[in-house]
């Protein structure tokens, strides 16, 4: 995906879901509900102020109390014992709407009681919120007391109306009151702190009347603004007179104790018996008493219990007031700024043609999602509440970037295959222009008409050659028929190659402790199979040191290998083990061992004769059990000739000699290893092209394998670059690709078919008919590819006969008549010849059939000729019976 593409896509998921945002569906609000509840969970239960107590009636209270409702004077007695204990506050989340007739008395006693405390507050609730705040004049002079001054600028609070008021005596008799309404979607996330309850006028929420006690603000401090709400100094951020709640946690993050409980402790306290509940905890706190019962409805959804008494609810909107813990949500245009930057990261991410799938559709995507979703937690717990919106924006690019990439990737395998039937056309179109070639050169008579239509034909046959490679490319290589892959400790190779015989070498000196020295040139595989060795034998669980003797300086050897004493030279502060004690029960490769300087192997020598070695510039003698393989891409009897290397050790280290051939002499094995290399570098889903394998199998390989892995490597790179799963020529290095060669070449055709026939009497007359072209184009095409062959082979006339016969014995025998014959008549011609301008004139004239690609190679041959660099005698000395 384009950078621009990505921000383009990045910007429109962002808006669609700012639109859903504002849009507020019924559907997406639950989701983002559930989303505030989960973030409580993430962040984790935290406890509540100490000076906020729940002293609830439950189911069992009710019960024992005499069943509901409960008599008023119970009521009463609670009041009383709490003021006596002194508490700061009584807030009494218990609705008496109207007197009962039944039983005056309980009522004047909770009256009086409520009365003399002097600190009972009491709640209300509001039926309904329209529109306009229900008029001034029709709300009593009892409630009006209660109710907080403020300016009518504040149109977006909530205006309730038909407010419910505990019964008219109860009401005066209270210090305070506090609306017990919150806002539920799915649980109560909101309390409006304070609702417009005619003009000018406010009531707040019981919470918010008593963070007023608490802070002991006079009611007429209280200051009401559209951002925030004051208590004298304390500052409580709202909108529009709303606060969100931040739950602590659940039952258990309050300090809570059963109204039995209570009264049985204050019984035994009194008695003087050791009560269960400490009646001196209640002093100065404020204690809510409330309902705690599923069945009279009093509880309700939270984020950290589903069955959480309401009176919690208020108890939490109070904690967040005093523990000043307010949450922020961040609104719809920071919400899009933030969509907007994660999904351009996500679909960048997903974009990023050089990692793998399992990277770029996998561990990315959900990485960057659990990553937003612990910055969110993170900035939830600094009091920010950001939406779920950002997660679905996020949610939505992963899904539309997987679907874009796929379908880009689908729309490039379709042009792909668009453009291969392009080519496939265009080759048929050619090969019907040979066939009207071959008739035409059938049918003319005239030779420089002749000559013309050959080199046409030529022409075209290379337009194929081109055409098919191109086509070639485009397709992806399949696997070998036939050949069988061999993977044995890491090594890959073709069942029946030359490997075969190194690893079943391997196999049989690996169990024994014998030195092995392997040769084979660079980036064979020499490492590799020195660790098989290892791996192999019953040192297997002990160390495999590989020491390059050639990348470690002269003066460093001797000290790396067999350690140092202290004082053994400048620097050597410390005695040093060196790497053949580390190893000891191990394996020691020595690669590059003919690069060592004399006296070093001296050292070795002594060492494999009888196991001892001294630390450098120490006399005590160690002893070390090691099994040492050695390993040189030199030829090492040269330079045990040349007095380069020690013969003694020579002989101590050949005992097993394993030579690993390079690579041009088995590219049997080259599929199979890169499809090695192609899963080693995490890319099984990337193929070689046809021309790609082509080349590849064509190519010499000085590097031998560690080049062919280097060639993938960067392969792979240059094609997830561009958006392929296909490994094209374009990817290979310069030397490699060039290696290439097309399938049709007519001159490779014409050697095919005359070989398949033995060079026979008949075989030119065959090979003609085959190729629909007539004897005479057949024979001036053979006498061209044995002149040019001739000079390849440096005149030499047996070489050339068995490369033309691909060493068939009984061919070549043959093809050398035929060479024979060639050379007879050309040098009967050349005799002719005074000067070398002459020759070149006569060679066109009198091989005007010839196609013109050959000239060059009879020029060549008659030049030598012309000047006795080449005689008859040393074409070929012994066997030239002209
Ligand atoms: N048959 C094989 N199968 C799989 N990987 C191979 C094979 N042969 C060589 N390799 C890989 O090719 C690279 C070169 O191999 P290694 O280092 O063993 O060659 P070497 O002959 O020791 O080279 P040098 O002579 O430069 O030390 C390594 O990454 C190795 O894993």
């Amino acid at each position: 995906m384009k950078n621009k593409h990505g921000l383009i896509i990045g910007f429109l998921i962002s808006f669609l879901v700012l639109t859903l945002e504002i849009a507020k569906i019924p559907y997406l609000e639950n989701l983002n509900s559930f989303f505030n509840q989960l973030k409580f969970k993430l962040r984790g239960q935290q406890q509540v102020d100490t000076s906020l107590v729940f002293l609830y009636i439950d189911d069992t209270a009710i019960h024992s109390l005499g069943g509901y409702p409960l008599k008023r004077s119970y009521y009463a007695l609670l009041i009383e014992l709490l003021t006596e204990l002194d508490v700061k506050a009584i807030a009494f989340d218990i609705l008496l709407l109207d007197k009962n007739p039944d039983y005056p008395e309980r009522d004047n006693l909770l009256v009086l009681t409520t009365e003399k405390s002097k600190r009972v507050y009491l709640g209300g609730s509001f039926t309904s919120f329209g529109k306009s705040a229900e008029d001034t004049t029709q709300i009593s002079k009892n409630l009006k007391k209660f109710l907080i001054t403020g300016n009518d600028k504040n149109s977006n609070f909530l205006k309730g109306s038909n407010f419910l008021a505990p019964f008219d005596e109860l009401l005066q008799s209270c210090a305070g009151l506090g609306h017990l309404n919150y806002i539920q979607r799915d649980f109560p996330e909101e309390i409006p702190l304070i609702v417009q309850f005619g003009k000018n006028q406010y009531l707040p929420s019981l919470s918010l009347e008593l963070a007023r006690v608490y802070y002991e603000i006079p009611r007429d401090s209280v200051k009401i603004f559209e951002d925030k709400i004051q208590l004298g100094r304390i500052e409580i951020p709202t909108k529009n007179g709303k606060i969100l709640i931040n739950y602590s946690g659940g039952t258990g993050a309050l300090k809570m104790y059963s109204v039995l409980d209570f009264i049985k402790s204050y019984d035994a306290f009194k008695s003087g018996l050791e009560p269960e509940i400490n009646m001196g905890e209640f002093k100065n706190k404020i204690v809510f008493v409330g309902f705690l019962s599923d069945v009279l409805g009093q509880t309700v959804k939270s984020p950290f219990q589903d069955k959480f008494p309401a009176t919690g609810v208020h108890i939490m909107s109070l904690n967040t007031i005093i523990q000043k813990k307010f949450i922020t949500k961040t609104g719809p245009i920071l919400n899009f700024v933030l969509s907007f930057v994660l999904s351009v990261l996500i679909l960048h991410l997903i974009s990023l043609r050089n990692l793998s799938n399992v990277l770029r559709f996998g561990i990315f995507p959900a990485l960057t999602f659990l990553l937003s979703l612990a910055l969110i937690t993170f900035l939830f717990t600094l009091g920010i509440s950001i939406s779920i919106y950002p997660v679905l924006t996020a949610l939505l690019s992963i899904f539309l970037g997987m679907v874009y990439v796929f379908e880009s990737e689908r729309r490039k395998m379709i042009e792909l295959e668009n453009e291969k039937k392009r080519i496939e056309d265009m080759i048929k179109e050619k090969e019907m222009k040979i066939i009207e070639l071959q008739r035409e050169i059938e049918n003319l008579k005239v030779a420089d008409e002749k000559t013309v239509a050959l080199s046409n034909l030529e022409k075209t046959y290379d337009e194929i050659k081109e055409l098919t490679s191109k086509f070639e490319d485009l397709s992806e290589f399949s696997e070998v028929e036939k050949a069988e892959k061999v993977e044995f400790e890491g090594i890959v190779y073709s069942k029946g190659s030359k490997m075969e015989k190194v690893i079943s070498t391997v196999k049989k000196v690996a169990p024994s402790d014998v030195p092995v020295l392997i040769t084979g040139e660079n980036g064979v595989g020499k490492e590799l199979i020195a660790m098989a060795i290892h791996k192999l034998s019953p040192r297997k669980d002990k160390k495999f040191i590989a020491i390059n003797c050639s990348a470690i300086p002269e003066t460093l050897l001797e000290s790396e290998l067999f350690g140092y004493e202290k004082g053994a030279f400048t620097g050597a502060t410390q005695q040093k083990k060196g790497l053949f004690e580390i190893a000891d029960g191990g394996t020691i490769f020595l690669d590059e061992i003919a690069e060592t300087p004399e006296s070093f192997q001296a050292k070795i020598l002594r060492f494999i004769q009888s196991g001892e070695f001294n630390r450098v510039g120490g006399t005590e003698i160690l002893k070390v059990d090691l099994r040492i393989i050695a390993a040189t891409n030199r030829d090492i009897e040269k330079a045990v000739k040349e007095g380069k290397f020690r013969e003694d050790l020579y002989y101590r280290l050949n005992v097993v000699r394993i030579h690993v051939p390079p690579l041009r002499e088995r590219k049997e094995d080259i599929p199979f290893l890169v499809e090695h290399f192609l899963k080693k570098f995490k890319s099984s889903d990337m193929k070689a092209s046809h021309a790609v394998m082509n080349a590849f199998l064509n190519y010499e390989w000085p590097g031998n394998v560690r080049q062919l892995e280097n060639a993938i490597k960067r392969a792979i790179i240059f094609a997830k670059s561009s958006g392929r799963n296909l490994i094209q020529l374009k990817d290979l290095p310069e030397e490699i690709a060039k290696s290439v060669k097309g399938k049709i070449d007519i001159e490779e055709k014409i050697l095919n078919l005359l070989r398949e026939k033995k060079f026979s009497h008949s075989a030119i007359s065959e090979t003609a008919n085959e190729l629909g072209l007539n004897r005479g184009t057949i024979s001036e095409y053979l006498r061209g590819i044995c002149f040019k062959n001739l000079y390849e082979c440096e005149f030499d006339l047996i070489k050339t006969s068995m490369k033309l016969a691909e060493n068939d014995v009984e061919a070549a025998e043959k093809a050398k008549k035929k060479l024979i014959e060639y050379i007879q008549n050309f040098i009967e011609i050349i005799n002719q010849c005074k000067s070398e301008n002459e020759i070149k004139s006569i060679i066109k004239l009198k091989y005007k059939n010839l196609p013109a690609r050959y000239h060059f190679y009879l020029e060549e041959f008659a030049l030598k000729f012309h000047r006795g660099e080449l005689t008859l005698e040393n074409l070929n000395q012994n066997d030239w019976n002209p």
